[in-house]
């Protein structure tokens, strides 16, 4: 038949599919995400979230040495206030110096040295409402507040070491905020600044606010996280972190929103774009693959595949110990 129908032979061999892909999967693309409580000596798993732990400060070496042996390149730190009394109206806690993040922080840097140290810095773990701010008498968030205090934690943490800070608020100005006290504070140029510029609402971070008892008080985050149809909004609030300072910008989930990674790709062509396959989306996959409906692996792979195809070149994931198994480099 006419030549130019032909296109099975391009992809024949194993070798010659692996080249059809523009992005192929590699460790130094992954972070791992670490729960860290103020229980200095526990390991506790997390029933929703498959092979997850929350630990104290004291177990994050022996955990980690084997996975940085095997190539782990970067982690993001989630802090958990367990002790009664530390959550507030202003999540005080956030960047207290004797707070599990902080003092992990300052552990991993002296411990690893080459492991690249990202934060999630919010609110919602150390605030009695648990939203991502402080909020007005009327339950909605109070933007110049909020933004005050997550860029106080912020810079908080790129003080002890942090060689990244990654606002998961959604409060409207807080890359900018942040940018500005990094530049007063003349540590800028050894920070990076990963907003999570397109973050959704939805039912998918169910794990995780198990994990981090972080679940709103009342309401919901449907005021601040991005609503699921605004591709329009998402594309806005991408060009807006840019035009802020963002160094990296991240989409999440990743899975349900691979156009708003390819969007994040067109419009910051010039920046790495990150992907977080949420706790929900991780746990979906272990479900399924419980159920039989597909090998783990092979999904897990393909998830990434996505991803990857998408436009992102770093994923936040919580496959990463077994995909330092999986691949080779
Ligand atoms: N700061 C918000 C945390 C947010 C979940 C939530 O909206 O509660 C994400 C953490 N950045 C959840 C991540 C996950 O589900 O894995
Ligand atoms: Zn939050």
């Amino acid at each position: 038949g006419d030549i130019s129908s032909q296109l099975h032979g391009g992809y024949a061999h194993p070798l010659a599919r692996s080249w059809q892909a523009e992005r192929q999967l590699t460790k130094s693309m992954l972070i791992y995400p670490l729960f860290v409580s103020d229980n200095d000596d526990e390991e506790v798993l997390i029933p929703s979230l498959p092979n997850q732990y929350r630990r104290g400060i004291n177990r994050l070496v022996p955990f980690l040495e084997p996975l940085v042996h095997k190539g782990l390149r970067s982690v993001i730190l989630f802090g958990v206030p367990l002790k009664p009394g530390t959550k507030d109206a202003l999540g005080t806690a956030a960047d207290d110096p004797e707070g599990p993040v902080i003092k992990s922080i300052r552990l991993l840097r002296q411990r690893f040295p080459q492991l690249y140290i990202t934060v999630d810095v919010c609110l919602c773990e150390y605030t009695s409402h648990g939203h991502c701010g402080i909020l007005r008498d009327d339950g909605s968030l109070n933007n110049q507040l909020s933004v005050d205090r997550i860029s106080d934690v912020a810079l908080a943490y790129a003080k002890a070491g942090a060689h990244c800070v990654a606002p998961s608020d959604m409060n409207d100005g807080r890359i900018r905020a942040i940018k500005l006290k990094l530049i007063e504070e003349g540590i800028v140029h050894r920070v990076t600044l990963m907003s999570y510029a397109a973050k959704f609402s939805g039912c998918l971070y169910g794990p995780f606010r198990d994990a981090a008892g972080s679940c709103p008080s009342f309401g919901d985050r449907k005021c601040y996280q991005l609503p699921p149809g605004g591709r329009g909004l998402a594309r806005r609030a991408i060009v807006r972190d840019i035009n802020e300072g963002a160094d990296i910008i991240m989409v999440k989930p990743a899975s349900q929103y691979l156009d708003i990674i390819s969007d994040a790709k067109e419009l910051g062509k010039d920046l790495p774009i990150a992907a977080y396959q949420v706790s929900g989306e991780f746990a979906m996959i272990h479900a399924a693959a419980k159920a039989g409906v597909f090998d783990l692996k092979a999904m897990a792979f393909e998830a990434t595949e996505g991803i990857l195809r998408a436009g992102a070149t770093i994923i936040i994931s919580y496959f990463v110990p077994e995909f330092l198994d999986w691949l080779s480099t």
